[in-house]
């Protein structure tokens, strides 16, 4: 197997302080002050290989421990997405793991305590580039689930083409739990797979199911064991590249197309619902206690 990793990217990967690349904006400062805690160094956090023969990427993510989604990481993830979606030879990219159990924990909570309002505004825009640049990319996308999966985790996979996970996991959205709530595009997303009633009950439930439940309900495509969660994506990427890039892709943006004209004329609304919500009193006293609720399991 021929495998090179992407020079580029972890050129951009490391060099972090004016965000964001993606599309739709022109990049902006960071204020540095607010960098959310992780055991894992920026440059560590996103590793990209790339498969020559295959012509497929992997976007590993090490973001210990459970790779939270805070501005940085999600810049990372957003700028390695645009470099492949333009080398044009790479045709798929799979999203795996590097932490233990955890595919992604979702959003990192320490953006969302206490924020400066600057920056909260700058981590949810970059989220919706994200989020957007996955859902429409022309590359197949596949999300080799190894762990836990959980709202901005769910976030990533649910905007993927295809989903193998691994049994005895959790899956789904949570943020009422967490006293917030999913925002539409996200939601739809879900209720693309799912369907209404049981992505209406998941979320008023904060209900995660079960990587069989999941299977089941169509959330996850696949459910075989952890260690071969990463060959068998590898193998249904395969399968699916004998189909032409081209009509796949349309057929994807034709399926797609409600929800992503939906994120497109809501999206400013969605922003500011978000910056006005987060800085609440009330908001910022339940993040606190689901936080402390996260340290005190132990
Ligand atoms: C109409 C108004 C609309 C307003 C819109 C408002 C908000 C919209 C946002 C919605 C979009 C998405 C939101 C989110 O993603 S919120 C995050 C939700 N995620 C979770 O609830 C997951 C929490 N974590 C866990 O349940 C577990 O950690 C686990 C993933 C099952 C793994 O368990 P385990 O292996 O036992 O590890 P630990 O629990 O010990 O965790 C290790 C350390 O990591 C810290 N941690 C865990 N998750 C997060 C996180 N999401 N962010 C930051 N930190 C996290 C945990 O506290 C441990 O830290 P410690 O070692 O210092 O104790």
């Amino acid at each position: 197997m021929t495998m090179r990793s992407f020079g580029l990217i972890r050129q951009c990967c490391n060099a972090l302080v004016r965000v964001p690349l993606a599309r739709e904006k022109s990049p902006v400062s960071l204020p540095i002050s607010h960098l959310s805690r992780s055991l894992t160094t920026a440059a560590e956090a996103l590793k990209i290989t790339y498969d020559e023969k295959s012509e497929v990427a992997t976007m590993h993510l090490c973001r210990k421990p459970v790779n939270g989604l805070s501005l940085e990481f999600i810049t990372q993830i957003s700028i390695a997405l645009e470099k492949l979606e333009n080398e044009r030879s790479c045709r798929g990219v799979i999203i795996s793991s590097g932490c233990d159990n955890v595919f992604c924990a979702g959003l990192d909570i320490n953006e969302m305590l206490r924020p400066t309002p600057e920056r909260l505004e700058i981590f949810w825009k970059t989220l919706q580039d994200m989020w957007l640049q996955l859902f429409t990319t022309r590359l197949m996308t596949v999300a080799a689930i190894t762990g836990h999966c959980i709202a901005g985790g769910c976030l990533i996979s649910s905007a993927c083409d295809h989903r193998v996970m691994a049994p005895n996991f959790k899956i789904g959205l949570n943020e009422v739990k967490l006293g917030i709530v999913a925002p539409f595009w996200l939601v739809d997303s879900v209720k693309n797979l799912i369907g209404y009633r049981q992505t209406e009950w998941s979320l008023m439930k904060g209900h995660l199911f079960s990587s069989e439940d999941a299977l089941r309900l169509g959330l996850v495509d696949k459910v075989v064991p952890q260690d071969q969660v990463v060959l068998q994506a590898e193998a249904d990427m395969a399968e699916w590249l004998q189909v032409p890039d081209s009509a796949r892709h349309l057929s994807k943006t034709l399926m797609r197309r409600d929800t992503v004209v939906r994120f497109r004329s809501g999206r400013e609304a969605d922003l500011k619902t978000f910056v006005n919500y987060i800085p609440k009193e009330s908001i910022q006293k339940t993040l606190h206690s689901y936080v402390e609720s996260l340290k005190s399991k132990k």
